[in-house]
């Protein structure tokens, strides 16, 4: 079938989501591009996720338009479409409601970098997007959170392809990467990342934070002397 490869693996990569704890019932969504076909896969809206299968995922061109598939997709579907329109270098889409990384986002603060977990995968805050204008918030409200992601990650010169993560205000944390597969990933480490780093606050409210040295030193044994913030 035409869709059958991306239609597996947004599948696979849903499936991962209640298996790693990150989210409940029918929260959150994951999503696989075809970027020949100028489409992704995406799970159905409201669909327990005992109830999934890879012919239920909805095909989806990069405007959010249903291609193909009887169901309705995400509520997030929007948000899904303009991140893929506007950063050709992602493949995969994960949204969670995540525990301590949604309480990070509803707190309106980004995670500091206490330690080497945290720098193996970021050597910068993790991200959070303040919660949207009243003007914003009239609009589509989809759209509207894509944006907020583009729009944050412009004003703080951060690059997606090295930056794979944000929270958005008041609301959770969208994850990407080159598959779905590595935006599940992704989201596993953002929860991890953010409960240690609610914990650490916990046991030591005046922790400083990892030398810039360190956070270094591990980024580029894990990325390489040639990644993006290793220039
Ligand atoms: O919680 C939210 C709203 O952001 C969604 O992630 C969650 O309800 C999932 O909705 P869908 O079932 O994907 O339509």
């Amino acid at each position: 079938m035409r869709y059958e490869t991306i239609r597996q693996k947004a599948y696979a990569a849903n499936m991962q989501l209640p298996e790693l704890g990150l989210v409940l019932f029918t929260f959150g969504n994951a999503s696989e591009a075809d970027r020949q076909e100028g489409v992704f896969a995406i799970k159905p809206s409201g669909v327990a996720y005992a109830d999934l299968s890879p012919e239920k995922m909805v095909i989806v061109d990069f405007d959010g338009k249903t291609v193909d598939g009887s169901l309705n997709p995400s509520s997030d579907t929007q948000t899904h479409a303009v991140l893929y329109r506007h950063w050709e270098g992602i493949g995969g889409i994960v949204h969670t409601h995540s525990t301590y990384a949604t309480a990070w986002a509803q707190s309106l603060r980004a995670i500091p970098i206490y330690g080497t977990t945290h720098a193996d995968y970021n050597i910068v805050d993790i991200p959070c997007a303040l919660p949207m204008d009243d003007a914003m918030i009239q609009g589509d409200y989809e759209i509207q959170t894509g944006y907020q992601v583009l729009d944050h990650f412009k004003e703080n010169g951060f690059d997606y392809r090295e930056v794979e993560m944000i929270l958005l205000g008041n609301h959770a944390p969208f994850t990407w990467g080159k598959n779905a597969a590595k935006a599940v990933h992704n989201s596993a480490v953002l929860e991890q990342v953010a409960k240690m780093a609610y914990l650490t606050e916990q046991i030591n409210p005046q922790v400083p934070l990892l030398k810039k040295a360190l956070m270094d030193k591990h980024y580029q044994r894990k990325h390489g002397p040639n990644s993006y913030y290793g220039q």
